[in-house]
């Protein structure tokens, strides 16, 4: 059991409100393995985000249990088993790049040599070698999310929880940052749960795609991608690539999709 990263069983979140329950999930199992990609995804409002939060210890299951790395999730989140990256990148404006992505290091107690170590290092990792001393608002969208990710990567977490967070980029950044992405968790060798909206973007970086229906949210399929580990622009154009978007797109409609010149 130790070797999963992310353990759900039987897990719900039923949110009071003031016009009656609002049952956010209803019995989510899932298994992340240590160093797998799990994406999540599913139509609006079908608990990803919930779920993802219940994970980071951001919110408690109503039922269920729920351990990250064989531990409680108030654990792992007090032993910063894992990092978190938004869609909004949330860098703190008044910091440089450096200084933003050594932030856990200094919650963590890490000394500043060490911390400038590690720094320069992720900043390597995530292609800012060169903008360490800028601050994020002279910084583009993809640039401040790198930042994000080296930040969230920086206790060396065997976990990445992500939500989204190339939601806000244009396709060509995003393209380009998913490749990076892939590279970089395989490089770090941490498990990630990825939500996204994205069919192509799941299946792009997943060795599995969770999907989600709501009222109650719910898993109704796991999906296999099968695509092994070379993650490249070849990899886009593939007959298997297209395969697997196509599974994840039927199973997102709940029934074979017909396609022009079938019936
Ligand atoms: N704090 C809250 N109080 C009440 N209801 C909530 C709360 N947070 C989420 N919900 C409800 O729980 C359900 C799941 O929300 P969640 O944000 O997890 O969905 P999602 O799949 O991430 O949606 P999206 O794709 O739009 O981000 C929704 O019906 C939402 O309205």
């Amino acid at each position: 059991m130790m070797d999963l990263a992310v353990h759900a069983a039987g897990v719900g979140k039923v949110f009071p409100t003031k016009t009656g329950e609002v049952v956010a999930l209803t019995e989510v199992d899932l298994e992340v393995a240590a160093g797998e990609f799990v994406s999540l995804i599913g139509p609006s409002g079908c608990g990803k985000s919930t779920l993802l939060r219940l994970i980071a210890d951001l919110d408690q299951a109503t039922s269920g249990t729920l351990e990250i790395f064989g531990k409680p999730a108030k654990r792992a989140r007090i032993d910063q088993d894992y990092g978190i990256a938004f869609q909004q990148a949330g860098l703190l404006p008044w910091r440089t790049v450096a200084a933003n992505i050594g932030l856990p290091l200094e919650l963590h107690g890490t000394s500043k040599a060490e911390r400038s170590t590690r720094i320069a290092e992720l900043a390597e990792l995530v292609g800012l070698s060169d903008f360490v001393d800028r601050y994020p608002d002279q910084l583009s969208g993809g640039m401040q999310q790198r930042v994000a990710i080296a930040r969230a990567l920086a206790a060396q977490p065997r976990l990445l929880l992500m939500d989204e967070p190339f939601g806000a980029l244009d396709e060509m950044t995003r393209e380009r940052l998913q490749s990076e992405l892939t590279r970089i968790a395989a490089e770090t060798s941490a498990a990630v749960v990825f939500v996204t909206h994205s069919i192509p973007e799941a299946v792009f970086l997943s060795d599995r795609v969770v999907v989600m229906s709501p009222r109650p949210g719910r898993i109704t399929d796991v999906i296999e991608t099968g695509l092994g580990e070379q993650r490249d622009e070849a990899l886009r154009e593939s007959a298997a690539f297209f395969d697997r978007v196509t599974a994840v797109r039927e199973a997102l409609h709940g029934s074979p999709v017909v396609r022009a010149g079938e019936s």
